[in-house]
């Protein structure tokens, strides 16, 4: 692991207004990640942990602190660098993948490198390099509606990481598939961050995910009270 801070979250807190008071959902939350590191956020439903993940990735507003990624005050950037710098520097993975339905598994996950100017046949080779690794070679040209829900939450996986982001944001990214898929989706996080130095941060109720993250932190009560090692989740 290097030392390089990727996420720095300094004093989030968020407030919804719910017209007859306010609903706190977590106050005063640090949290720290370096590159290689993995961490999982675990908590019971309601805890907050999709909310967490949204001010992580510049997806949504805290109500007060600041979230830095990779050097960059997030909220503090102007909405089109925001998303360019999100689109270069963070992957996502969430429960809805919001695949593209027109399009096929591997036009879906080369978009990304396409969008940040990179030439079709790179974008192609890479695309379908990962969908190999997550074991999608036999469905490459497949459209989302051809697929599995399993299999359309490997598409969403091979999307996030096409772009070799610093950061990947997960959340229950194997909630709808078996345990041996699961099982490949914890290597190929394992495998990132040993060659990439790539960091996770990943929502789950999976306890055997957790377990094989670096990190296991838990929200309760709009705190992060619990930060063990992996193992102890
Ligand atoms: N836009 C919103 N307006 C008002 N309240 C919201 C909004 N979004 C989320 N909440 C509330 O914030 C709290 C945290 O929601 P969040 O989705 O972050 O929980 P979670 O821990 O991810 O839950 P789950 O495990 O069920 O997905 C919940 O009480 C939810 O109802």
């Amino acid at each position: 692991m290097n030392n390089q801070l990727i996420i720095d979250c300094r004093g989030v807190a968020k407030t919804y207004d719910e017209g007859a008071g306010e609903l706190t959902v977590f106050h005063d939350i640090d949290l720290q990640l370096h590159a290689g590191e993995t961490l999982a956020i675990i908590g019971s439903s309601g805890a907050g942990k999709t909310t967490l993940l949204n001010m992580l990735g510049g997806l949504d507003k805290p109500s007060r602190g600041e979230v830095w990624v990779a050097g960059e005050n997030l909220h503090a950037m102007r909405e089109k660098p925001r998303s360019r710098f999100r689109n270069k520097t963070l992957g996502f993975v969430y429960q809805f993948h919001h695949l593209l339905p027109e399009f096929s598994a591997l036009e879906n996950v080369a978009m990304p490198c396409l969008l940040g100017g990179m030439s079709v046949s790179e974008a192609t080779q890479r695309a379908r390099a990962l969908l190999t690794q997550v074991g999608l070679a036999p469905r490459l040209k497949h459209k989302p509606g051809e697929l599995s829900g399993g299999e359309r939450q490997r598409v969403a996986i091979a999307r996030a990481l096409v772009n070799q982001p610093r950061c990947v944001l997960m959340d229950e990214p194997t909630g709808n598939l078996d345990e041996q898929t699961a099982d490949q989706v914890q290597a190929l996080i394992q495998e990132l961050t040993e060659e990439l130095q790539t960091a996770f941060v990943v929502v789950t109720h999976d306890h055997r995910l957790a377990r094989r993250m670096q990190r296991v932190s838990r929200l309760d009560h709009g705190r992060l009270v619990f930060d063990a090692v992996a193992g102890e989740a």
